[in-house]
């Protein structure tokens, strides 16, 4: 039997029977942990609570549930440690399995495990089979690597790739510098470029990008800015910049009706027109499936990714899409009703504990 919350609130205000642990980075804390939140957590029961990193666990209970976004050698003691005290307790998510989203090219390898996307535009229509893939890429982890890129050298690990490029620093440690990239539209642009670095493909996909944010079941699609179209005479022209930097595009403020999401009429291959500028959302049954088959192949109940529709259509007449980015513990705040698509998880969490009488530290 699960025992009831010990540490249950006294005397006025809610009363709590789940008190729920996160170990978050402050900035995490700050966009996430709102008081909309903590509030309808509060209403099912459930409460939320800062834990320290820094202290032992045991100090700090008791606990029904653990979320966070650490991956660091003493946290993951700590973790083990506290698991095989409090093997019923749940841990969102394992260390292990988010560590691989801090590689940018380990974390799209996961794609390659999915299994090919044919989605049913309307009933009864013949399916529409949706291409999913990742841009071409390379890592890049020495400054002499790229120093030795020359012109023509189509035998060089950077000779596959064609131009524009984008940087990405390698590393996804939660800095200002890991978001740091630029666009690079020919060969003498590689200079300016700082090792390691994923060098990626630019694939023109009309200016706007889908962040899906999965929180165990459920995924969420929401539209955001990107980067415009490159055409193909900017490659050629040495009269500007060989590349260019930017950062946290997805972030800018929308040029139009953002949020987007969910609803609206369907399109030919059974997607929802979406919003005032007429851009066609991807297939809600789509979104779902790449989800649910990311989720199962990463392990992994709350991240985002970042999806974009090439301009162009495949050889097949096919929509292509792309995954760029997968980002472990987002900013659900962005997402339009996260605080029940997160209460409704935790309390799925809580339900499907095993049915021991030790669920607290
Ligand atoms: N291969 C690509 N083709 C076209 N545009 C791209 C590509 N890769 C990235 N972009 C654009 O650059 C932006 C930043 O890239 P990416 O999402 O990889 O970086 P990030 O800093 O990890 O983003 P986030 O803030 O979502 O974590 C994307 O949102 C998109 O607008
Ligand atoms: O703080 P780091 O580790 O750099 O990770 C960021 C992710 O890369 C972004 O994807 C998150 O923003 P989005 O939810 O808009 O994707 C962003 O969410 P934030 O807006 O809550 O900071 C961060 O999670
Ligand atoms: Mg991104
Ligand atoms: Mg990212």
């Amino acid at each position: 039997m699960v025992t009831e919350q010990s540490s249950a609130a006294s005397g006025p205000g809610p009363a709590y029977s789940y008190t729920i642990g996160y170990a978050l980075p402050p900035s995490k804390v700050e966009s996430v942990i709102q008081p909309s939140l903590v509030s309808l957590a509060a209403e099912r029961g459930m409460r939320l609570v800062a834990v320290d990193a820094l202290r032992p666990l045991a100090e700090q209970g008791p606990l029904d549930l653990l979320i966070h976004k650490r991956y660091d050698k003493p946290w993951r003691a700590q973790l083990e440690a506290f698991s095989a005290l409090h093997p019923s307790v749940p841990v969102v998510d394992p260390p292990a399995a988010i560590l691989r989203l801090v590689d940018r090219l380990a974390m799209l390898d996961v794609v390659s495990e999915l299994h090919p996307v044919a989605v049913n535009s309307a009933a009864g229509a013949p399916a529409a089979e949706y291409c999913l893939s990742v841009p071409n890429q390379v890592a890049v982890h020495d400054a002499a690597a790229l120093a030795s890129y020359g012109a023509d050298q189509e035998d060089h690990p950077l000779g596959a790739l064609r131009f524009p490029l984008i940087a990405k620093p390698l590393a996804v440690d939660g800095s200002a510098g890991s978001h740091a990239m630029s666009l690079v539209y020919r060969r003498e642009g590689l200079r300016e470029v700082q090792a390691p670095v994923v060098l990626q493909e630019f694939v023109n996909h009309g200016g706007v990008l889908f962040k899906v944010y999965v929180v165990g079941g459920r995924a969420t699609c929401v539209r955001r800015r990107s980067l415009p179209d490159v055409p193909a005479e900017r490659l050629l022209d040495l009269g500007q910049d060989a590349s260019v930097p930017f950062a946290n595009i997805s972030n800018l403020p929308p040029t139009a009706d953002s949020t987007a999401a969910p609803g609206g009429g369907a399109d030919d291959k059974g997607g929802p027109i979406c919003g005032d500028n007429d851009v066609e959302m991807p297939p809600a049954c789509f979104v779902d499936e790449v989800s649910r088959g990311l989720r199962r192949a990463l392990g992994l109940n709350l991240f985002n990714f970042d999806l974009i529709r090439a301009t162009e259509l495949d050889g097949d007449g096919r929509r292509r899409y792309f995954i760029i980015d997968i980002n472990y513990f987002p900013g659900y705040a962005k997402m339009p009703g996260y605080e029940t698509a997160l209460t409704d998880f935790f309390s799925e969490m809580l339900r499907a504990r095993p049915p021991v009488d030790d669920a607290h530290l």
